[in-house]
């Protein structure tokens, strides 16, 4: 949903992406101090309960993962090395807010918060790695009701409206929400990948072709 304002984000950013490019800032620069950022953030200031700094400060560290984008782009050097740093620092960016609320859930001693955040942490995690599976097999699943812009809304305006005041309840609500919209989307990239996979194997699916394909 929110993916797709991809384009206005792109749009607000590129004079600060040509800003950058301009005083020797490379694209890859920015997205490793942004991963810094939003790691750091989460697991400084979610475990000890300012939700809402927490919130702004990995807000604006996040934009930075559509900064790099641009400016890979407007200098004409995006390829296969920046897409690789930047899906695998993503992990590692999601990974930390997770924990840093499930280290506060922890703290807190509430046992809902945990385990719907170790939920999100999970199927957060094997919704880009059946993206990524299926694409790196020359398929795609650029599909699903939550995809990572999702995820990250939905995530930082609930730990947010918390920060400022609103019950605990209503993070624990909306990630047991998203837990379900991510498991979602796994089963819908499942289904577009076994679409695809039976079409290329003539309309019935082949055993043989999924065990020569190797494992990830
Ligand atoms: C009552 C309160 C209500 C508050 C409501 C607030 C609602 C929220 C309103 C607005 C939200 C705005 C959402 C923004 C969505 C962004 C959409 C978007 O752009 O998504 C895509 C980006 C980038 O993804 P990706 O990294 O995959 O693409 P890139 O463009 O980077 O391209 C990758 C290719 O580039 C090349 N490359 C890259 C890097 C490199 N080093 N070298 C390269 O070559 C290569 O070819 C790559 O393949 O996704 C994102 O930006 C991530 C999402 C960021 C979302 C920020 C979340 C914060 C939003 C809101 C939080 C609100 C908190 C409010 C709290 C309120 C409390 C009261
Ligand atoms: O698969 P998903 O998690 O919804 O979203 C993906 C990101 O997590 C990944 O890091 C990025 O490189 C992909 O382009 C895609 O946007
Ligand atoms: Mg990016």
């Amino acid at each position: 949903m929110f993916g797709r304002l991809r384009a206005v984000v792109t749009k607000l950013f590129t004079p600060i992406a040509a800003f950058l490019l301009r005083v020797g800032v490379s694209p890859d620069a920015v997205t490793v101090v942004g991963t810094l950022g939003v790691v750091a953030s989460a697991l400084w200031l979610f475990p000890t309960g300012h939700l809402f700094a927490g919130t702004m400060a990995i807000m604006v560290f996040a934009f930075s993962d559509a900064l790099d984008g641009v400016m890979a782009r407007l200098s004409g050097r995006s390829g296969p090395w920046g897409a690789f740093l930047d899906s695998t620092l993503d992990r590692l960016a999601d990974a930390a807010i997770f924990t840093g609320l499930i280290v506060w859930f922890v703290r807190t001693e509430n046992t809902w918060g945990i385990t719907v955040g170790l939920a999100c942490l999970v199927l957060g995690s094997v919704v880009p790695y059946a993206r990524a599976r299926a694409e790196g097999l020359g398929m795609t699943a650029a599909v699903g009701i939550a995809e990572r812009a999702d995820r990250l809304v939905v995530t930082l305006v609930a730990a947010g409206l918390v920060g400022l005041g609103l019950p605990v309840a209503v993070l624990v609500v909306v990630l047991g929400l998203l837990a379900v919209a991510s498991a979602v989307t796994v089963v819908q990239r499942m289904a577009t990948v076994r679409r695809q996979a039976v079409a290329a194997a003539g309309g019935a699916p082949s055993e043989g072709a999924a065990a020569s394909e190797g494992g990830a």
